[in-house]
């Protein structure tokens, strides 16, 4: 679905240049939850806007489903199969847009038909019910605003989701609901994901591999249930796990005399 080769992402020019990603390669199947993570700063969050299209300096190989960023990004199909839910809904969403003015537009920027009945549809698939339709995002709380976030995405139909810490913003009662309701749109529309997030419950949870980043490379690729037991083969993803507040590798914690 997504194979990302040797992706190297730059700031500025020589002598302030910075090497935000260096030489950055992973693949994630079809259907499959891929975390990233690393600390503030790692370049987790360039990478997805990179997949995005939203950087103009860039080098590698950026592949969705088939098609080639580099030689399709004028395409829009290409930006049809790949959307991205951001960490702050607020500021993603334009204040004097309703949910159904935002709806609206993003169903006939993609070309669909049907706008009316296909909002319907998204509110629903999203869990917020009709009385949001014509809501102004002041009249949102933190939730319902990542939920038409969620919602606008899925209105393009894509295959690829980038998550970049989608519920970071969001109070802990909050954060449950919205990664519930992305684990059940991911089974219900097949969808794949690629997920940012500095919390690594939130990866063991929502994920079924990861990658770790430092300083902008890719230093170790692990299915889920290494972090889960703890088990890792770079220093740093183990440095990582100490270092993330409130983290427990469950599976480490209940093995017998660990
Ligand atoms: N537009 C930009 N101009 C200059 N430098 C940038 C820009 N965007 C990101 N950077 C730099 O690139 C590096 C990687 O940033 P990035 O946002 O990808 O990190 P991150 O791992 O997502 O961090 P965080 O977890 O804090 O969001 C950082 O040093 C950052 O300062």
């Amino acid at each position: 679905m997504l194979s990302v080769s040797d992706l190297n992402v730059w700031f500025g020019q020589i002598p302030d240049r910075v090497d935000a990603v260096r030489g950055a390669g992973f693949r994630v199947a079809p259907g499959e939850s891929f975390g990233l993570v690393g600390e503030s700063g790692s370049g987790k969050s360039t990478v997805l806007r990179a997949i995005a299209g939203l950087i103009p300096t860039w080098s590698g190989s950026i592949r969705v489903d088939g098609a080639d960023l580099r030689r399709d990004r004028r395409d829009r199909a290409f930006f049809k199969t790949v959307q991205m839910v951001f960490q702050d809904p607020y500021a993603s969403l334009h204040p004097r847009h309703s949910v159904d003015a935002v709806l609206a537009e993003t169903l006939r920027l993609q070309g669909m038909d049907r706008i009316d009945r296909r909002i319907v549809r998204l509110l629903d698939d999203v869990g917020l019910g009709q009385s949001f339709r014509f809501r102004y995002p002041h009249q949102l709380s933190g939730g319902q605003r990542q939920r038409v976030a969620i919602a606008r995405a899925l209105a393009a139909e894509p295959r690829l989701l980038l998550l970049d810490e989608p519920t970071s913003a969001l109070d802990v009662s909050v954060q449950a609901e919205i990664l519930n309701l992305l684990a059940d749109l991911r089974a219900e529309h097949g969808l794949t994901y690629l997920m940012v997030s500095h919390d690594l419950s939130v990866i063991g949870h929502m994920c079924d591999r990861l990658a770790v980043m430092q300083q902008g490379r890719i230093v170790e690729v692990m299915p889920v249930e290494d972090l889960r037991a703890g088990r890792s083969t770079a220093p740093y993803t183990a440095q990582l796990m100490a270092a993330s507040a409130g983290y427990r590798a469950p599976d480490a914690v209940a093995a017998p005399g660990a």
